[in-house]
């Protein structure tokens, strides 16, 4: 099954709602309407700004989309801090990012948690681009691929095939991440494909052919090509250099086949 590659801009905690407008609007700017045939293009800036982003794409009828970094396990009630699906939902997010690294390691959220979001997303019709990434002592032991197929077990158990053909899986090597240090492009395949694979296991073969495997980590224009070229690699789940317009534009305008904006 064809599937339309997804480049997705993560803010993390950057940019004011100011600054947030100004990005989109370079984005767009540097990618014409042709580009969205082929790829889909999405920005993920923090809560604060998404209020600003939607007023913006909608008022200039833009054809990227943006989502969110987090999402509450719960509908509504006594969670101070916390931002619910239903919320995202009506702010127009078509994604969010489920168990991010960070949000794993710097605030302990384990398969379960990831789960329960995932869940809340799913309820809420935003589609979660679900995070898995193993760290650099379990790449160095060999064992990232039976790692990251644990992982995605655990972040899926009990998922439906109907709803697991609504995520999005987003492979994110913890060591790749923020350091420069990208994997390469048959590192990225072989996680990728186990994920595939895994997929077909919990779901069925045809479900798994359909969902969109994203790498992310140090990802930019440069190595983008390789690595959205891969069989199993549907796009990327870009960082750092979601933040300079331009070079956004033009990884996005590479996953799409060209040409360069
Ligand atoms: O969500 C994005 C990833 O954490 C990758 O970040 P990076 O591109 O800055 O390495």
């Amino acid at each position: 099954m064809a599937r339309k590659p997804l480049i997705a801009g993560n803010w993390k905690m950057n940019l004011n709602h100011l600054e947030a407008i100004a990005l989109v609007q370079k984005i767009a700017f540097s990618l014409p309407a042709k580009y969205f045939d082929k790829v889909d293009v999405t920005v993920i800036p923090p809560f604060t700004d998404i209020r600003s982003v939607q007023t913006l794409v909608e008022g200039d009828k833009l054809l990227l989309t943006y989502g969110a970094q987090d999402v509450s396990a719960h509908d509504s009630g006594a969670y101070t801090g916390e931002i619910s699906g239903f919320m995202l939902a009506k702010l127009g997010c078509t994604f969010v990012v489920v168990g991010h690294s960070e949000r794993r390691t710097l605030h302990c959220e384990d398969n379960d948690t990831v789960l329960a979001k995932t869940k809340a997303a799913l309820k809420n019709g935003i589609t979660p681009i679900v995070c898995i990434g193993e760290g650099l002592d379990v790449r160095e032991a060999g064992e990232h691929v039976s790692y990251n197929v644990e992982q995605l077990r655990g972040s899926l158990a009990g998922l439906s095939a109907e709803d697991i053909a609504k995520v999005v899986i987003a492979y994110e090597p913890v060591w790749a991440i923020g350091t420069g240090r990208v994997a390469s492009a048959a590192d990225a395949q072989e996680v990728c494909a186990a994920i595939r694979a895994t997929l077909g296991d919990l779901a069925s073969p045809d479900v798994a052919s359909g969902v969109r495997v994203l790498y992310g980590g140090s990802v930019n224009a440069k190595n983008v090509g390789e690595i959205v070229g891969q069989t199993d690699v549907d796009g990327a789940l870009v960082g750092g250099a979601s933040l300079k317009a331009d070079e956004f534009a033009t990884l996005s305008a590479i996953a799409a086949g060209g040409p360069l904006p």
